[in-house]
């Protein structure tokens, strides 16, 4: 795999129980890519980024993420299920956003931010506030640092948790569908914040029902049903002159 490349999956198989939920995919992104995934609701497109993130174990194909195999090691030329610690090592290059953001809610908005750089990295404390001032200055809200989950809007809690998968310093942001559980109004300063991330060139693969946002920001969209990515490539040519009737028909009901 070359150094420019993220994440590459080579037929990503995924299954629970009986059904297939994953059919064989086959995506790159490339580092500093902003990838938007859309598709029908049960497509597979959260348990594909639960793959990358090592919350789910894939049933076949390959996965890598920068310049790694998920979950895997080479001894020579055999393979072997990586262990704890290093499956660890590896989730921390990843950042992952959730429809709902799970803040500790007994914590306030700074303490939330440092807690993964103080416990699991091991940061010293004064260099973790340090960081995490910078990167709620970074969401906008630097005013906010000392106020609790509970005193925040469901906007302002988002921003706080995609500040708090920063201060783990990823290497890779995922999102799963970060503004479907916002009231519309505060789902536009949650985008601004995805925004300034993907012009920063953070590399990012973005699960969304904003098809503004993924026409606007993606560098490379990605249309996936029944398990598979049944179309991707630049953004406005999927959107405006599908290739494929499935992607044709989900278009017409969500644009
Ligand atoms: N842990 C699980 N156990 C059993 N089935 C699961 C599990 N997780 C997901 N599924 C099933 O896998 C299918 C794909 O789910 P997934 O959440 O990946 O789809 P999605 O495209 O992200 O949908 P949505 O847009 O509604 O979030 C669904 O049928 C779902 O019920």
């Amino acid at each position: 795999m070359d150094r420019e490349t993220m994440v590459a999956a080579e037929g990503v198989r995924k299954r629970f129980g009986r059904t297939e939920v994953l059919k064989g995919i086959d995506l790159k992104v490339r580092a500093g890519e902003v990838c938007c995934v859309l598709g029908p609701s049960g497509s597979g497109k959260s348990t594909f980024l639960r793959c990358v993130n090592h919350l789910e174990k894939i049933n076949g194909g390959r996965l890598w993420v920068n310049g790694r195999l998920v979950g895997y090691r080479h001894r020579g030329d055999r393979l072997y299920e990586m262990r704890e610690h290093e499956i660890a090592a590896q989730r921390r290059e990843i950042g992952m956003v959730f429809q709902r953001f799970n803040l500790f809610p007994h914590m306030t908005a700074l303490e939330n931010v440092i807690e993964g750089p103080v416990q699991v990295k091991r940061e010293p404390v004064e260099r973790a506030r340090r960081h995490g001032l910078e990167l709620l200055d970074r969401v906008g809200l630097a005013d906010r640092a000392d106020a609790y989950p509970g005193h925040l809007s469901g906007g302002q809690q988002q921003r706080v948790a995609i500040a708090r998968s920063l201060a783990m310093r990823p290497e890779l942001m995922l999102f799963d569908e970060p503004t479907s559980a916002l009231d519309p109004e505060l789902v536009g300063e949650v985008l601004e914040v995805m925004r300034d991330l993907a012009r920063d060139g953070m590399t990012m693969i973005v699960v969304t029902h904003e098809i503004g946002f993924a026409r606007e920001v993606a560098d490379h969209l990605v249309f996936m049903d029944g398990g598979v990515v049944v179309e991707e490539g630049d953004p406005t040519a999927v959107l405006d002159s599908p290739r494929q009737e499935r992607t044709r028909a989900f278009l017409s009901k969500v644009l």
